[in-house]
């Protein structure tokens, strides 16, 4: 999948916008998104999965603003939703919930009710107590509720510990062992109807093995359950195919999905992948300007308008994202810095020790923030949240506006009697 969305004329990678004048426009930080990068990213693993029954379920969480999911639902995703919310934005940007998996391990009555409304096409189901209580609520709508067990594999996909998630330590899915015998008791529910398998092992792989050893164990599994009569539909192998951020060289869509159809063979399974950042973190940028260099004996600081509030990946799990100067012509020193924000901890970087060539008033793209940069934003600190732009060959959209922080509390006691 690109990288390097980004030109070095200061635009994005198949558009014509010129990133200098959106951020003049519309201020700093700025986040910029790549229609044709989305729709690209999406394409390569639909024709990927090619002739193979086969649904592409966007992982919602990786980018939820609603002009990303209005472009993947025009080219006929599905969606991956871990939330009522999440389920509520596909709807509103004319996603199918009919193409919808449910995913996570804790899902209250009235998403599941709101969900089997909306008659997803399967939940994505996480433990003992989630089957029945699914069952329970669609016994009480007169309803079969379409389901899949998450399994896991308890497989190290060799990612950050934070977003590793197929290892026994792990919250996620039931273990391996007892899927069979679990997979009897869903079967025996009456509200249930016992379609798939599922499992997410990890973010951001780089390797195909570690997928491959998951499928490999499922697949034993699906035919486990064959001979005891519960016949699979879909086989869901999650998200998770890592993107390059700096020199990582993560698999194609194609070799994953020509490594996955190898090992269906003649098992009538339709496949279910659920990427998200593949299809995002390369399809954006953060705009963010230099405010002040600050030279130290220690460190070089380069202070800039975005903080761990609008991009919290470096701080929360040590990422590194590429950082560089939107227009390369300019003469500048070059110098090593810590790209740092103005919030008040210390874990607040963007990126450490970068050599860049740089002076206050410049402008920087932070690159690969496509995926769980905005949706991750806070208010920490009373900042507004950074407003979203969505570039579309020499058009640009504002998708969302920057968040004005309106003050709810006057001066007046709010302390009866006070
Ligand atoms: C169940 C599930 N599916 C899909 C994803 C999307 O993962 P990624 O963005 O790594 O493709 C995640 C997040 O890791 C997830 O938890
Ligand atoms: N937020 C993580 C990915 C989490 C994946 C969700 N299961 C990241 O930025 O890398």
């Amino acid at each position: 999948m690109d990288y390097f969305n980004y030109q070095d004329d200061g635009r994005l990678y198949g558009e014509a916008c010129d990133l200098t004048r959106l951020a003049e426009q519309h201020g700093t930080p700025l986040y910029i998104y790549s229609r044709a990068t989305l729709e690209r990213h999406w394409k390569a693993f639909d024709q990927a999965a090619g002739e193979v029954d086969h649904l592409i379920c966007y992982a919602v969480k990786a980018n939820s603003n609603l002009a990303v999911l209005n472009v993947l639902a025009r080219l006929g995703s599905g969606f991956d939703i871990v939330s009522k919310g999440e389920l509520s934005r596909v709807i509103a940007a004319g996603g199918d919930p009919r193409k919808v998996v449910f995913s996570g391990v804790g899902k209250r009555v009235d998403e599941i009710r709101f969900a089997l409304e909306q008659q997803i096409f399967c939940f994505n189901v996480e433990s003992v107590a989630e089957l029945e209580r699914i069952n329970r609520v669609a016994g009480e709508m007169g309803l079969k509720a379409p389901v899949s067990i998450r399994v896991n594999p308890d497989i190290d996909a060799g990612t950050h510990p934070y977003i590793s998630t197929g290892l026994k330590e792990n919250k996620f899915g039931i273990p391996i062992e007892q899927a069979r015998d679990i997979y009897r008791q869903a079967a025996a529910l009456p509200h249930l109807e016992v379609n798939g398998v599922d499992c997410h092992i990890g973010s951001q792989l780089t390797e195909l093995a570690p997928f491959l050893e998951a499928v490999d164990k499922l697949l034993v599994l699906i035919d486990g359950l064959a001979e005891d009569g519960i016949h699979i539909h879909h086989l869901d192998v999650g998200g998770g195919l890592g993107v390059r951020y700096d020199q990582e060289a993560p698999p194609e869509p194609s070799r994953y999905a020509e490594q996955l159809k190898a090992r269906l063979q003649d098992r009538n399974l339709t496949l279910v992948f659920e990427p998200g950042r593949a299809i995002a973190a390369n399809a954006g940028v953060l705009l963010t300007r230099v405010e002040h260099l600050k030279p130290g004996e220690a460190r070089n600081f380069a202070i800039v308008d975005a903080a761990m509030n609008d991009l919290i990946r470096p701080a929360l799990y040590s990422a590194w994202q590429a950082i560089i100067p939107v227009d390369s012509t300019l003469q500048r020193d070059a110098a090593v810095y810590d790209v740092v924000g103005p919030v008040c901890e210390t874990g607040d970087f963007i990126g450490k020790d970068r050599t860049l060539s740089i002076t206050e008033g410049d402008l920087l793209a932070v690159r690969s923030a496509g995926a769980y940069g905005f949706v991750m934003a806070s208010n920490y600190n009373s900042r507004p949240r950074a407003a979203e732009i969505m570039v579309d060959g020499d058009q640009a959209f504002v998708v969302r506006e920057r968040e004005q922080l309106t003050e709810l509390w006057r001066g007046e006691s709010l302390l009866p009697g006070a």
